[in-house]
């Protein structure tokens, strides 16, 4: 709730800056949008930022989204004001920027990691793997353990995830970094005090353990189940039928933030090896502008004249029973 000075609804560093006088809402949590109100407001903000209103417009959900959820989403972009909507499976799209309609995209995001089978354009919804034990938010979890381990105290557990994450995009490698390098971090980015010091020393050890949790999480608690990132990838690839097999092992994208941690590609491409058959040769790209797969993606498929027939018309988005169908016929096309 604002005063009567600050406008009734804020967002990002605004808000944070009078974090006070708001109170904070997280409209879209585990990939699922939970404050639809909320979201809409966050939306029409980003999309006042971006400058310009283009009659088209791309939006993806969570790979296992409900179809109430896309057709809640395109009618909302509809009522925004766009012509044209398409709702997206976000690795599908990642593939297509990517130059390959067919591939087994493994996505590192935040909340979770998932594995989604692509053949021929369509995303195989029977093989998707959602593993949210490998998402960005347990390794700056197991950072920040190595913080506190290192003697910082945070205010609350959101303070102690955010020095987390900086300590794991700066720091944070899949196996010991060659250089053999301690990383010494000043103490004012990690946003933590301490009477005695001004930086924290990180060991190799401990640079590598944070890159460790996604292969085998059990090295972050040993209550965790998964089979570790390669494991997803075997378990997802297994669901796929026999015939389809070789063309996913020999064709895993990596694709998302999560995926940045140096070493990765390497470390999932040694362990894919291992697992597979022997007589398959698996090979994992990763793209330098990874992170933004999707965004890129979409942006090369959009002017595309053969995409023309995945654009949900304004009229049909306001029609529930055209809705309905239009999203069945690009459900998981795009
Ligand atoms: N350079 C980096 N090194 C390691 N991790 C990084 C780096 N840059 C971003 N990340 C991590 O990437 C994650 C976000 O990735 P991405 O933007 O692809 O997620 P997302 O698809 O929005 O996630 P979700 O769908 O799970 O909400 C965060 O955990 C962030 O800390």
């Amino acid at each position: 709730m604002a005063d009567g000075l600050l406008p009734d609804v804020s967002f990002g560093e605004d808000a944070e800056r009078a974090s006070a006088a708001y109170d904070l809402a997280i409209p879209v949590e585990k990939s699922l949008v939970v404050d639809w109100d909320g979201a809409e407001k966050l939306w029409k903000h980003a999309i006042g930022l971006s400058g310009f209103r283009s009659s088209r417009i791309i939006v993806t959900t969570g790979v296992l989204a409900p179809k109430a959820t896309r057709e809640r989403l395109v009618r909302t972009c509809a009522a925004m004001g766009f012509a044209d909507v398409h709702c997206g499976v976000a690795p599908v799209l990642a593939l297509f920027g990517a130059g390959y309609t067919t591939g087994c995209v493994v996505d590192c995001g935040l909340e979770s990691s998932r594995v989604v089978p692509v053949y021929d354009g369509y995303a195989l919804p029977h093989a998707i793997v959602v593993d949210p034990s490998l998402g960005g938010l347990s390794v700056d979890a197991h950072a920040a353990r190595i913080l506190e381990t290192a003697g910082l105290a945070f205010r609350n557990n959101e303070a102690a995830l955010r020095a987390g994450e900086v300590l794991k995009i700066r720091a944070a490698t899949v196996g010991i970094p060659e250089a053999g390098t301690t990383v010494e971090l000043p103490l004012k980015c990690l946003a933590a005090s301490s009477r005695h010091r001004q930086v924290v020393e990180i060991g190799v050890d401990e640079r590598a353990a944070m890159g460790e949790t996604l292969f085998v999480p059990q090295v972050a608690n040993r209550s965790i189940e998964s089979p570790g990132l390669a494991g997803v990838v075997l378990a997802a690839v297994t669901k796929c039928s026999i015939d389809l097999r070789r063309a996913m092992y020999e064709g895993i994208f990596l694709v998302g933030g999560g995926s940045l941690i140096p070493g990765l590609p390497e470390r999932l491409d040694v362990d894919l090896n291992h697992l597979a058959a022997a007589n398959v040769d698996v090979q994992v790209t990763a793209l330098e502008n990874r992170k933004f797969a999707a965004f890129l993606g979409a942006s090369v498929v959009a002017d595309l004249p053969d995409f023309a027939s995945n654009w949900i018309s304004r009229e049909d988005a306001e029609d529930d029973v055209a809705l309905a169908a239009r999203l069945d016929q690009t459900s998981y096309n795009c």
